[in-house]
């Protein structure tokens, strides 16, 4: 299996001023995914629109390549005659050596499906050891002509990559033949290195901004359950099980008194005068308390204790009296008999053999998760372990040259304490988590970094980390998942506020599968996507059944009258009352939201879950005259 690494940009202005507009990029995307197959693999390593801009095009063209070094970039849209039209010579003057037999292709192909084909002007050709294609802008038209192009795609990207096996077994598949020194499909052996504009940065994020149902769908695609693990019912607390378990023994095993009292043999005559002979005693726990009782005779009883076989009611002290009393203790009592002042029946306040649980009784069901009434039951019917879903280990790690350890004094040399890793480490403890790791801090330059994220995907299944994910030059994290741990990121970008950076990549290390999810740096924003997308991962990884934070009804305490373009998730507190039908959601420092603002997380109890601008009209600001704001859907972070 090969992978192929690829890149999607867009060309449009229309579609880079609502990048919701572009339907291409994804149907180039959808294009390849399907072709992937158990002998190559298709990765998709970016996608950005870009408007139609001669220098914008270029730029993106050269860092994707710089960057990224994908095998294949698809150009989709801008090939056309109007003015706007600059992909062809934007590509132009990327590309080192122009492919035109692939461009005649895709316009001769096309002439027989639509005259159209006559004024589009596609460019292919190569720049260092990238393929770049451009596509015509309409979704038929752009899978059309990738259509045409693929069957030589492979061969042509192993002769850039000059992977001479690969082209030798493609040529003698061609050709019906062994091996051959010299062909004519134009390829050159000799891979060619361009100039790297190392001074250039990316001015647009190549990543598309995806909503976050797609980003969780992406990520529980990617999140295998744990394995599952015998363990000892002392370490399974909040663990999920993932056997049924019938019980293999009664409970309580032998018929039980449930008073302090007297266990009688009652006369078989109710006219009789209720007077009993005291005996002996039964203690719980005790040995030798199967004391045979005639009728009138009784043992003294504590709750709990064993019943004798021939005792059939059990009478509370309260409802006794004693009649006669020895001259000395006995078994620490002088009491010799009693009188009951009630009316008795038979088999009163006696727990059954299997009253509680009966044999073969189902005592837990699968998949449930192990709390304290639950091991209680386990324990009581004698298992010393169960089977669990394993916990992940989890590692934490922060980035940035100007984090300083919280036990540092203040310093005026821009520096701030590394207030997310304590903030994480303890959200972890909060959801039970056993292994918590401390990853470290990284510095702001590549080796740090690749160090850090080294020993933090050696030690954890998943890894957390905070900044270093937007668009600085100091961004290093993506870059260095893809170069250095040949990760696939999945999303760099998402729609929401705060929380837009969040990344979520994927890699093998030692052979095992490792998630990352890199969290934005700003506090709030972390501690709001470690929220919205870890608790739930982490859950569904331990097998809860429902991961995902429960998602109720809110009124806001105060009317919302602006809306961001992304879906924003305000910091509220929940109020519940027996006075509203409707819990209250009181906006945490509602006067600044900021995503730096850990101020805006104190005491939050939900998030509640602002539309995006685009998708409400303006009734949604018309709110009641009672002071009190919309009514919204807010997830429950905690009670
Ligand atoms: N040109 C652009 N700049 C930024 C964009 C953008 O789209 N274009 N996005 C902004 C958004 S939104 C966010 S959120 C931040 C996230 O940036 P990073 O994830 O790369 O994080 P850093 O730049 O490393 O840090 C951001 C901020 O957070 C502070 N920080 C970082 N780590 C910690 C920590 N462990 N404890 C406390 N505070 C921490 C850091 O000092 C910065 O102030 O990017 C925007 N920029
Ligand atoms: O998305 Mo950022 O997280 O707004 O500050």
């Amino acid at each position: 299996m090969t992978d192929l690494t690829f890149a999607v940009v867009t060309v449009s202005t229309t579609c880079y001023d609502d990048p919701i507009r572009d339907h291409s990029g994804p149907a180039l995307i959808k294009y390849m995914a399907d072709k992937s197959n158990n002998t190559v693999q298709w990765i998709h390593l970016a996608s950005t629109v870009v408007p139609d801009n001669q220098t914008h095009v270029k730029e993106t063209l050269l860092k994707l390549s710089a960057e990224l070094h994908p095998h294949l970039i698809l150009t989709t849209g801008g090939t056309g005659i109007s003015p706007d039209d600059v992909t062809p010579e934007a590509t132009r003057e990327v590309i080192t050596r122009e492919i035109p037999g692939m461009s005649q292709t895709m316009v001769a192909k096309s002439l027989a499906i639509t005259p159209m084909a006559m004024i589009s002007r596609p460019v292919c050709g190569i720049y260092q050891k990238t393929l770049i294609i451009n596509l015509p802008g309409s979704v038929k038209g752009c899978v059309e002509c990738l259509d045409f192009v693929y069957p030589i795609l492979r061969h042509a990207i192993d002769l850039i990559q000059n992977k001479r096996a690969e082209v030798a077994i493609t040529h003698s598949a061609m050709q019906g033949k062994t091996t051959r020194k010299h062909h004519s499909c134009g390829g050159d052996h000799h891979h060619h290195v361009g100039p790297v504009n190392k001074g250039e940065r990316l001015r647009q994020s190549p990543y598309p901004m995806i909503s976050v149902d797609d980003a969780m769908k992406i990520i529980f695609e990617q999140a295998n359950k744990m394995p599952i693990i015998d363990k000892p019912l002392t370490e399974c607390l909040n663990y999920i099980c993932t056997e049924e378990v019938v019980a293999k023994e009664p409970f309580p095993p032998f018929r039980a008194s449930v008073k302090d009292g007297y266990a009688v043999h009652l006369y078989s005559d109710q006219s009789h005068e209720q007077i009993y002979e005291i005996i002996g005693r039964s203690d719980a726990g005790g040995e030798n308390n199967n004391i045979p009782l005639n009728e009138g005779q009784c043992v003294v009883i504590n709750t709990g204790a064993k019943l004798p076989d021939s005792a059939n009611a059990v009478i509370q002290i309260e409802d006794t009296q004693v009649h006669e009393y020895h001259a000395t203790k006995i078994n620490g009592l002088n009491e010799k008999s009693i009188r009951i002042n009630t009316v008795c029946s038979i088999n009163q306040d006696i727990r059954d053999i299997g009253d509680d649980v009966q044999i073969n009784e189902l005592v837990l069901e699968k998949n449930v998760s192990l709390g304290p009434a639950e091991l209680g039951l386990l324990a009581t019917v004698g298992l010393q372990s169960i089977r669990v879903y394993d916990q992940p280990h989890v590692a934490v790690l922060s980035t940035g040259n100007e984090l300083m350890p919280i036990d540092e004094p203040s310093t005026n040399n821009g520096k701030i304490r590394d207030s997310n890793k304590i903030m994480l480490m303890s959200a972890l403890k909060n959801l039970n988590i056993q292994n918590i790791i401390d990853g470290g801090t990284a510095k702001d330059d590549e080796i740090s970094v690749i160090q850090t994220l080294q020993s933090a995907f050696e030690l954890a299944d998943v890894i957390i980390s905070t900044g270093g994910v937007s668009m600085g030059d100091k961004d290093l994290i993506k870059s260095i998942l893809i170069e250095k741990f040949h990760a696939t990121i999945h999303f760099g970008r998402l729609q929401m506020k705060p929380g837009k950076p969040t990344t979520f990549a994927t890699c093998e290390i030692n052979g095992k599968k490792k998630l990352f999810f890199g969290l934005p740096g700003n506090p709030v924003s972390a501690l709001v996507s470690y929220w919205l997308f870890v608790i739930p991962t982490l859950k569904h990884m331990m097998g809860h059944i429902q991961p995902h934070h429960p998602r109720i009804r809110v009124q806001l305490n105060q009317p919302i009258e602006y809306l961001d373009p992304r879906p924003e998730y305000i910091r509220v507190i929940i109020e519940w009352s027996t006075k509203s039908s409707i819990p209250i959601a009181s906006i945490v420092s509602p006067d600044n939201q900021c995503s730096s603002r850990l101020l805006s997380a104190r005491r939050c109890t939900g998030l509640a879950c602002l539309p995006s601008k685009n998708d409400v009209d303006s009734s949604f600001f018309n709110t009641n005259q009672d002071g009190l704001g919309q009514q919204i859907d807010c997830l429950l972070l905690s009670l």
